[in-house]
């Protein structure tokens, strides 16, 4: 695993407080590399509409919520294509690599990049890396060299062309494979090196462009005209800066079947109960947009808001309120939520990328509440949990991510075709942006307990805040991240204890 970025930030400063966050560009370590004119100049699609080439000096704010005292802040650059490129087309060898976790529309990205280098700069040679699983057989038994990062180390690679990629964005998961772990840098580079690659599309979450990051390095280390453009790709849409990851919106929609489902089980028993268990395993987007896009779930818990089962104010008193008023109720709780609660039985294991291992939170909670439940005088409950997690992540992206995942291929396209390297292809504030690779990575979105969204969840499910009477309101800020100081959410949960009494 490698370190955060070792180059030095590239920041513009404007008049007014204007920041650009710029991304590194082949200049800024090749002297005197030929430029030629864009082809798209010449391409009938393109040449008709006015001001298609983005004015390099075009930037996005990062906040437009402003004052009219406020500094004009931090920018982006803005995606699209230049007027010069930095590659004649048949110089290009461009390779694509997807990691981590399956996201809908990951093959429509990749069907993308290869369309659009080929139709707009008539580049025909991109490699995927890597499609077929390979069994290695080393000392101590066989270990994974395909899919991901570790398809760097394989000899298999696939040609990706037009044709052969024409259909894949109707189909769920990665034409390519993927993987956790594995990541060594100088290998991967090593295998650019060799295979003659001078332009990396990395698909990935939080930890690929951390590697992305590091290859970037790597290579501009070895003085390399080689451009790293990441495409980010979260169903949990944990990624900071970007407005939202791709996937995100489909992972939404598709969760509203389970929801349904569960409300179906739920209404049609005696005290129904319907618990469905959504992914996030840090952040709760999935479960507050699914609860929020419904308007049948009566909970939901998220990993950032956390919850306690007994005594007033808890979970087992809102059912039973909830029950006695409506005759039934749905529960959504997102994976990583009050996984404090389950600390006894942790093993606190890892997968191979160092991400921790949850507990099934659902099945948790469901057997805690039939147990509550199941003690003399208390209501008769009928509870089923559905778990649609991986069904949730293996379908091919909706229409409104198709759309997006071909922005974001496009632009990655423009900027590296343009010379940037280094960078991530972002949706910010509604307009493609490049954003350096430490700016994706250096924290995690949250959902923020304390803003108007999470407030709107709350009055529309009608569910305690699970913050009792005496909660510490600095604690739930520092909780949020809104504080230097280190602290963790249990020491939130020790404040809470016992309802907040
Ligand atoms: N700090 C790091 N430096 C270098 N490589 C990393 C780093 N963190 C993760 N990686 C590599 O990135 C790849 C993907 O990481 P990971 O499994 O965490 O998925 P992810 O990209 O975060 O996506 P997901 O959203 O599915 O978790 C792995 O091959 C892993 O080895
Ligand atoms: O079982 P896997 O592939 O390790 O992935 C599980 C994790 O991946 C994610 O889908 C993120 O990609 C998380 O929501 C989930 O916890
Ligand atoms: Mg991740």
């Amino acid at each position: 695993m490698g370190s955060d970025s070792n180059y030095q930030k590239k920041l513009v400063n404007g008049e007014f407080g204007y920041v650009l966050e710029d991304v590194p560009h082949f200049t800024d370590y090749i002297p005197d590399l030929p430029t030629y004119p864009n082809p798209l100049r010449s391409n009938p699609a393109y040449s008709v509409v006015k001001q298609y080439f983005v004015n390099m000096d075009d930037s996005v704010p990062e906040k437009v919520v402003v004052h009219k005292d406020t500094p004009r802040g931090v920018h982006f650059r803005r995606a699209g294509p230049r007027q010069k490129v930095y590659f004649a087309s048949d110089e290009v060898h461009a390779c694509i690599v997807t990691c981590g976790g399956l996201c809908p529309g990951l093959n429509t990205v990749i069907r993308e990049i290869v369309h659009s280098l080929d139709y707009m700069y008539g580049v025909n040679k991109v490699l995927g890396i890597d499609v077929k699983m390979n069994n290695v057989e080393s000392g101590n038994g066989y270990e994974i060299e395909s899919g991901g990062y570790r398809g760097f180390y394989s000899k298999n690679t696939i040609t990706l062309t037009p044709k052969l990629v024409n259909d894949i964005h109707k189909r769920g998961g990665t034409i390519l494979g993927t993987s956790r772990g594995g990541h060594d840098t100088t290998k991967i580079v090593d295998s650019i090196q060799d295979r003659g690659i001078n332009q990396v599309y990395i698909i990935g979450g939080d930890g690929t462009q951390h590697g992305a990051g590091v290859i970037y390095e790597e290579i501009r280390k070895r003085g390399l005209k080689v451009v790293v453009a990441g495409i980010p790709k979260t169903i949990d849409n944990d990624i900071p800066v970007i407005d939202r990851s791709f996937g995100f919106d489909t992972a939404v929609e598709e969760a509203q079947r389970a929801i349904n489902a569960a409300h179906v089980e739920a209404e049609s028993a005696e005290n129904g109960i319907g618990v469905v268990k959504l992914m996030g395993r840090y952040s709760g987007f999935i479960a507050m947009y699914a609860t929020l896009a419904s308007r049948d779930v009566d909970c939901c818990l998220i990993p950032e808001s956390p919850f306690y089962l007994e005594g007033k104010g808890g979970l087992f008193e809102y059912i039973e309120k909830t029950l006695k008023e409506n005759g039934h109720m749905v529960i959504v709780i997102a994976e990583g939520a009050g996984q404090e609660l389950l600390t006894v039985t942790a093993k606190n294991e890892q997968d191979a990328s160092g991400n921790k291992l949850l507990q099934d939170v659902g099945l948790w909670i469901s057997q805690k509440i039939k147990e509550h439940f199941a003690k003399p005088n208390r209501l008769p409950i009928t509870l089923k949990y559905i778990d649609p997690t991986y069904m949730i992540r293996a379908i091919p992206s909706n229409a409104a991510d198709n759309v997006y995942c071909t922005l974001l291929a496009q632009s990655a396209v423009h900027g590296a075709m343009a010379g940037y390297t280094g960078f991530t292809s972002g949706l910010v504030n509604g307009r493609q942006t490049y954003i350096p690779f430490y700016r994706i990575t250096e924290k995690q979105n949250k959902v923020v307990i304390t803003d108007r969204m999470w407030a709107r969840l709350l009055s529309s499910t009608n569910q305690p805040s699970f913050l009792g009477p005496k909660a510490d309101n600095e604690a739930i800020e520092r909780a949020n991240g809104n504080s230097g100081t280190d602290f963790k959410l249990t020491d939130l949960l020790r404040c809470l204890s016992c309802g907040g009494q």
